[in-house]
This record gives structure tokens, sequence and C-alpha cells, in this order.
């Protein structure tokens, strides 16, 4: 059985004022213990979330980290910094990472790494664009990310992450993918981790990204293969966040 996951990653959004909102709205949310929760903000806004959720169960994210040991990386922040504030996960591979900042592949595999190494849980975002989908080339696409990130890892450290695939057409654009869209990639990620383990393929968690909100979610997670939401734009409205979470449970 696996744990759903809820998380909400900000982007380059929000204010001091948000986090206190949100994480006082989720103290308040009752929401379902078997219903895995993290919130995601920018790296100025880590400590006080840190702060503000020390003795909750949600979870707090950084939305990416530098691979590098400490030392001369102006503007970068590292992994133990990252745990300093808190931070148990990290979004790596985010479409809007590999495409504005051209993180490729090896890129992807060395912060994925990095996070492992500093007991972090890497959160793996793949997931395929307009053209790419229009060209029949989903599976090739998808995979190869699944591939090259799955494929360098020993045994024990594919256990733990997490996958979010995220159709990049469907990121902040209100168009989301079907849920038997969702659904045949999801499944198909799973059938590919399959091959390197059952095991690992039975546990591992697979979220849906892309314009998932309140009155959607429902409909999504009740995919047998999708196990979760990475939320963008609904996650920094406290109440819709909530109601996915709830969705979830
Ligand atoms: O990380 C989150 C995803 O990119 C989804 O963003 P969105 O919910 O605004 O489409």
């Amino acid at each position: 059985m696996r744990t759903p996951l809820i998380a909400g990653n900000w982007k380059m959004n929000g204010s001091l004022e948000l986090i206190d909102a949100v994480t006082e709205a989720l103290a308040g949310a009752h929401l379902d213990s078997n219903v895995e929760v993290a919130l995601i903000p920018p790296f100025t806004l880590l400590m006080r979330a840190g702060q503000a959720l020390a003795d909750s169960p949600v979870r707090l994210g950084a939305q990416t980290l530098n691979p590098n040991a400490p030392g001369a990386h102006t503007g970068e922040t590292s992994a133990a910094l990252l745990k300093e504030c808190g931070v148990e996960l990290v979004l790596t591979g985010h479409s809007e990472r590999r495409t504005l900042y051209g993180e490729d592949d090896a890129a992807v595999l060395a912060r994925v790494r990095a996070a492992l190494e500093a007991g972090l849980t890497p959160l793996l975002c793949i997931g395929e664009t307009l053209e790419e989908r229009e060209d029949d080339r989903v599976e090739a696409v998808v995979l190869g990310q699944v591939d090259a990130v799955m494929g360098s890892l020993e045994p024990a450290q594919r256990e733990r992450l997490v996958i979010a695939y995220e159709p990049v057409w469907a990121i902040g654009t209100g168009r989301t993918a079907t849920p038997e869209q969702a659904q045949q990639v999801h499944a198909m990620i799973r059938a590919r981790l399959a091959e390197l383990s059952p095991s690992l393929a039975e546990g591992m968690r697979l979220l849906y990204g892309g314009s998932m909100k309140a009155d959607n979610a429902a409909e999504l997670l009740k995919q047998p293969d999708i196990d979760g939401g990475l939320i963008g734009g609904a996650s920094l409205k406290p109440d819709d966040f909530i109601a996915i979470c709830h969705a979830a449970g």
C-alpha cells in the first residue's frame, strides 16, 4: 500500500505572509494521517516554513540544490544548507529547470545523487513536451528520463525516490492530462520500474503534476497508478491545496 503524497511547489511565488497563512491553515485542516503532505516554497521562505512546521507532519521540500560540496559557489545552495532549514525532500529534474536552466539528464542525476548522499528524498520530475507527444514520443522521452537516473543508481538508492510525471503541456496551462492519459503513462513508468525490480515498482510513489486543481484532483487520484500530486498554482491557495489533500485521503 503506497501512502499518497501531495506536494505543493510554489516555484518563484509566495511570501512570508503566505507561508504563515498556509502553515496555519494546514495545522487546522485535520489532514488524513494516511496522506503525506509537503510544502516546497522558495529558498528564502524555507527557514520560516521549517520553524512553523517543526511539530507538524507536513514535510518541507526544496525546489533544487547544488550538488557540489560546500565551497566557492556564489548564489548556490547545498543539501547541507537546506537540511538546516528542516528540508527533507528536494525536486530534481523539474521541466522548468531542464528547459530554462539547461539541466540535462547528467545534471539531474548529479542532484539526485547529492540528495541521496545527504539523506534527502529526491522527487524526480519527468514528462514530455506537447511536440514530443504529438510526435508520438511519450514513451521514449519519459522512459528515457526514468532510465537516465534509475539505471545509474544502486538498487537500495532507487527505492528512496519519488517520481512525478508532469506532462510539460499541462504545467500552468489549465490543460490537465485526462485521468486516462495520466494513468496510461504512470502504468508505463511502473512497468519499466518492474523490469528493474517488481518490489521497486510496487513501492514507488508516482505523482501526477500539471494543472491538478481542487475540482479535478479526485478523478486523477482515483487512478490505480497515481499516488499523489505535485501541485503548482493551486498550492498557493490554502483552501484549494487543502481540498486536494483531502481528495487524496
Ligand atoms: O511542480 C508543479 C508543476 O509544475 C505543476 O504546476 P501547475 O499545477 O501550476 O500546473
